[in-house]
């Protein structure tokens, strides 16, 4: 059996919640030189064993399937029958989810050994108690670790075909974090289980219950159920996202994605709506997810956690968009120079101030040796967001990033940028151009690893100005833009020009954006006017005003979506949400703009 590791867990989560720097205080400094940062993620991530043989075991799938019926329906007697009735009804909607889930791993082991049936009868009996914040990141665990001891059990007991069983439980998980209504979930399960007992029934959710799922979600903060099965890629033909997606992009579909028609130029009652730094240190639950990683760049380059964070405000708040967690520090450090970070004070990185330091960077398309942890975060969200969540990939713009490489830091008025662009300009626009091109690189890699949204932060845009301005942002951003559109026709782009003042005017048809992001600095009724007549605009609201909360922000909020109503608009901040914010108030400013 398997030992129940609540009061441990329980204990490292509140004690995370209420020292949020914990995680950073032990050893301060976390230099994390290539080597290192790489051993880190072959060990996160073993592989599967028997992965490559996903045909063979969709036989399998079959065998297992029909097995143990007799545990499972006794788990749902003995175990739910009593409880259920005073559960919430949005509970009852998860709670099935989970049930239908268990039936399908019982199956696959109830014949061989039924005490690792009574571990589900625990995790059932676990699951049938109220919700609360708290206890679902402790219960979260608790699946967690019961998930494993189940995995590694079934595979002790029947070598492969667990694997398969875990695939079809992963397409199941799949379909119901996706929302799919009844026929959706068996036409896509159809294709596996064509020939045998249907679906629909199986799951028991109603079109109504799944939408109950995502309201429980939000109102537990947390929890889900995610990465139950191993970071396996399910097989293609159960995957409908990708279809959708490309069908998005090629525009003959109308898709349910807010996000993709307001960038496609929509103008939607209700803006959809995401935040910069949405995943971040204002949530209790990030922070013990950081704290579990050890520290900042090991939470980037690991793709179970940084996936695990990006949902994290998924489930919280139902935004309409994902971000992928990473940071714009990444491509540097993959370009061959030093990055780390320094508790309290920021980033840091190895300089370069002359042509040298530019020659000796790696190669552009060198980045993805780097990356590829990056990627395959991208991979599990693809998999694990509901259907209606655009997934947004990003990365810096070359000068935002240029300041970071020549400083070695961030600076507040980029000053050791502009003295190399004085001192250089060759030398400094071939550090530029080999930005923009492994930038090219990276971003197209996210899309073809499922970002279906590229958002191009140039976050120090304001202090270029003239033809500093046409150099070094718009054209970097024309030229990163083209060649993204030239490999994925209809790729949706969002840039970033932060505070680019009256060079926002234009700005998107200049570089063949399909959307910029406003800062808080922009006045809103101009940039309706100037700006939004081009396409989509996103952001504008001060962040600081989800810290300071009370009826400012609900006004603030309300004129920003009813200024911007008359045209496509996504509803963002000006820039990312400070780790003061309050969390709650995140949820006043939702409201406000859903009703
Ligand atoms: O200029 C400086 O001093 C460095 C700022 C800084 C960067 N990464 C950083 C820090 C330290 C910090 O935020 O405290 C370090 C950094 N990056 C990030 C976090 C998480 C958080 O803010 O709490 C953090 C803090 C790390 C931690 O202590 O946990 C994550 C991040 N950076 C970024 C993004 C993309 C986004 O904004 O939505 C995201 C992902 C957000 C998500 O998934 O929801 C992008 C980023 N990183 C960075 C910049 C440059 C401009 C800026 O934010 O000042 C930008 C672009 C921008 O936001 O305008 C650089």
């Amino acid at each position: 059996m398997v030992d129940r590791p609540e009061q441990p867990c329980h204990q490292r989560i509140v004690s995370t919640a209420l020292d949020p720097d914990a995680a950073l205080r032990d050893g301060g400094q976390h230099f994390i030189g290539g080597n290192r940062a790489a051993r880190g993620i072959g060990h996160l991530h073993p592989r599967q064993p028997g992965h490559r043989k996903e045909s063979r075991n969709s036989h399998a799938v079959f065998q297992l399937f029909h097995a143990g019926l007799n545990v499972s329906s006794k788990l749902d007697e003995r175990q739910i029958g009593a409880h259920c009735q005073k559960l919430r009804a949005t509970a009852q909607a998860r709670r099935a989810h989970d049930r239908a889930l268990g039936k399908l791993g019982n199956r696959a082991i109830g014949q061989a050994d039924e005490s690792v049936a009574d571990i589900f009868a625990r995790q059932v009996a676990i699951d049938h108690q109220p919700l609360g914040l708290q206890r679902r990141h402790v219960l979260h665990r608790m699946d967690r670790n019961v998930d494993l001891a189940r995995q590694k059990r079934i595979l002790d007991l029947a070598g492969e075909k667990p694997l398969a069983a875990n695939l079809f439980q992963r397409a199941v998980e799949n379909a119901v974090a996706g929302r799919l209504d009844d026929d959706n979930l068996e036409r896509i399960l159809g294709q596996t289980m064509r020939g045998h007992q249907p679906v629909a029934g199986l799951m028991g959710l109603s079109k109504r219950k799944h939408r109950a799922t995502r309201a429980d979600a939000k109102g537990a903060g947390g929890g889900g159920h995610l990465f139950h099965a191993p970071a396996i890629s399910p097989p293609r033909a159960l995957d409908n996202r990708d279809g959708l997606a490309m069908k998005d992009r090629q525009g003959d579909t109308m898709t349910q994605k807010t996000i993709l028609r307001a960038l496609a130029g929509e103008r939607l009652p209700v803006p959809p709506i995401w935040m910069m730094r949405q995943a971040g240190r204002y949530l209790p639950e990030y922070r013990a997810t950081r704290a579990q990683a050890g520290d900042f760049l090991s939470l980037c380059y690991n793709p179970e956690l940084a996936a695990e964070v990006t949902l994290q405000p998924i489930r919280r708040y139902g935004f309409d968009a994902a971000i992928l967690f990473a940071d714009i520090l990444l491509l540097p450090q993959a370009l061959g120079a030093d990055v780390w970070f320094v508790t309290g004070e920021g980033p840091r990185l190895s300089t370069i101030t002359e042509a040298a330091g530019v020659a000796a960077l790696k190669p552009a398309d060198a980045v993805h040796e780097k990356l590829s942890p990056v990627y395959e975060t991208l991979r599990i969200l693809r998999r694990e967001l509901p259907s209606e969540t655009t997934l947004i990939g990003f990365a810096g713009a070359p000068w935002t990033v240029a300041t970071y490489m020549v400083a070695g830091r961030g600076t507040p008025d980029q000053a050791p940028a502009h003295a190399f662009k004085a001192a250089d300009r060759v030398a400094f626009s071939a550090l530029i151009d080999k930005i923009a091109d492994a930038t090219v690189e990276y971003l197209s890699a996210q899309v073809e690893a499922g970002a279906e949204v590229i958002k191009l932060f140039d976050s120090w845009a304001g202090s270029l100005k003239g033809q500093d301005f046409d150099d070094f942002a718009l054209a970097p951003a024309k030229k990163i833009i083209a060649a993204l559109k030239a490999r994925h026709p209809g790729l949706p782009i969002i840039a970033f020009p932060r505070e680019a003042g009256p060079r926002y005017v234009g700005f998107a048809k200049a570089t063949g954006a399909d959307c910029v992001a406003l800062d808080q600095f922009t006045d809103a009724s101009w940039a309706a006017a100037e700006v939004q007549k081009d396409g989509c605009v996103q952001g504008n609201l001060d962040p600081r005003l989800l810290i300071e909360g009370g009826p400012r922000l609900v006004s603030e909020t309300k004129r920003i979506v009813e200024t911007f109503s008359q045209g496509p608009h996504i509803f963002n901040l000006g820039h990312g949400i400070t780790p003061e914010a309050d969390p709650e108030n995140v949820h006043r400013m939702i409201e406000a703009i859903r009703g």
